[in-house]
């Protein structure tokens, strides 16, 4: 297929380029060439629009990646609902109608496969979106994130903005939030695992059943597939970005254990939330446009484990968590 917009030579902002995804985006979007543009949240906040408008309007970049929000996994959702809705609401508002009014023609903003009904038909396809209610634990993030969907649809029907949105699966990768109050399953497990097998700890905790089954993705997967789509996808519709790749929590444990070297017991907190049943996403649109991912599940968790020991060496990460 040949590319709809040429990657090499233009200037990108990546918003969001100190976090899991910018940052691998970032490395993605040098190795083709492209100019990256950055604004540390201490010079801009995303959700004063003023500020937004001005950056974009004396920077004037030639394509916007969305990767900036208030993300965390299912505890900080729940107590947060306010920073979850509002933020997000703000930061994605800011930079979709701060784009347009820049004259920025391209756009990729990032959802999450949180905006689909807790029921929806497995794997969930992109027209199960709006078809049912959504899982309590995330609906004010979910909420934020179809909202921002509907945007980039808005201002392609009146303006003509080539602007799209992809749907990631859960994410892991180097560069992962590993505060256990606020982080997602794989930072918060290999965290715990680690911690436990160098104090030889008979017993790790795990939150809920382990049932829930959770499709997981190497961050330098989906960096890959963003590129990919910046430079090929241009429809109105959102689209899946999952790896295939399904495991319940128990099994993930399992996994992670195996990776770590842990022999101790996994014992399942059943007070603590599980959240969605299952959450796996139908990526047949987009392989049908020629993307794969490559990363394997326990690949991608050794690469992960092999970083995050260099990154925090014997101490583990406890500076500065819970
Ligand atoms: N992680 C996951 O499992 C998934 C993530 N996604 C989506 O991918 C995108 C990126 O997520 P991820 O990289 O994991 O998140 P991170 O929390 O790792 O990174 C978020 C980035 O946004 C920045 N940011 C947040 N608020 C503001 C603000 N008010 N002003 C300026 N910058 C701000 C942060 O800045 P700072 O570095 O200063 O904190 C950080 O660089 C999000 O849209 C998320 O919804 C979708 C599915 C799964
Ligand atoms: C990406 C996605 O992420 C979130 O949804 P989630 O998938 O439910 O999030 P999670 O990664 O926190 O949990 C996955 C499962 O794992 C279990 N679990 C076990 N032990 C720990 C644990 O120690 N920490 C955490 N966080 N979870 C644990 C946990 O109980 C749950 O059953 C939303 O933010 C949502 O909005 C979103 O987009």
């Amino acid at each position: 297929m040949a590319p709809q917009f040429e990657i090499a030579g233009k200037n990108v902002f990546v918003a969001g380029h100190r976090g899991l995804v910018g940052r691998a985006v970032t490395q993605h979007l040098i190795r083709e060439g492209a100019n990256v543009l950055t604004a540390s949240r201490a010079d801009l906040d995303l959700r004063d629009q003023a500020a937004t408008k001005v950056f974009l309007k004396d920077t004037v970049p030639d394509a916007v990646i969305v990767a900036a929000a208030t993300v965390g996994g299912i505890l900080a959702n729940s107590t947060y609902p306010v920073d979850f809705l509002n933020d997000n609401l703000l930061i994605e508002s800011n930079l979709i109608s701060g784009a347009h009014e820049c004259g920025i023609d391209r756009l990729l903003f990032l959802g999450s496969s949180c905006i689909y009904p807790r029921e929806a038909p497995q794997p969930m396809r992109e027209d199960a979106l709006l078809t049912g209610p959504l899982e309590p634990t995330n609906q004010w993030y979910a909420v934020a994130k179809i909202a921002g969907i509907m945007l980039c649809r808005a201002y392609r029907a009146q303006y003509g903005r080539s602007y799209i949105a992809a749907m990631p699966t859960n994410l892991y990768g180097p560069g992962d939030n590993f505060d256990l109050n606020t982080s997602h399953v794989i930072p918060a497990l290999m965290r715990k695992i680690d911690a436990a097998a160098r104090e030889r700890r008979p017993s790790v905790e795990i939150w809920g059943t382990g049932t829930p089954l959770r499709e997981f993705m190497h961050v330098d997967d989906l960096a890959s597939a963003i590129v990919f789509l910046l430079k090929t996808y241009d429809e109105a519709e959102h689209i899946n970005v999952g790896s295939g790749q399904e495991v319940s929590i128990a099994e993930l444990a399992n996994i992670l254990s195996g990776v770590i070297g842990y022999d101790g017991k996994l014992v399942f907190d059943r007070s603590k939330p599980d959240g969605s049943p299952r959450k796996a996403l139908d990526s047949t649109r987009l392989a049908a446009l020629g993307w794969t991912p490559n990363y394997s599940l326990t690949e991608g968790l050794k690469q992960t484990y092999a970083w995050y020991r260099h990154e925090f060496g014997e101490a583990g990460s406890d500076v500065g968590a819970a």
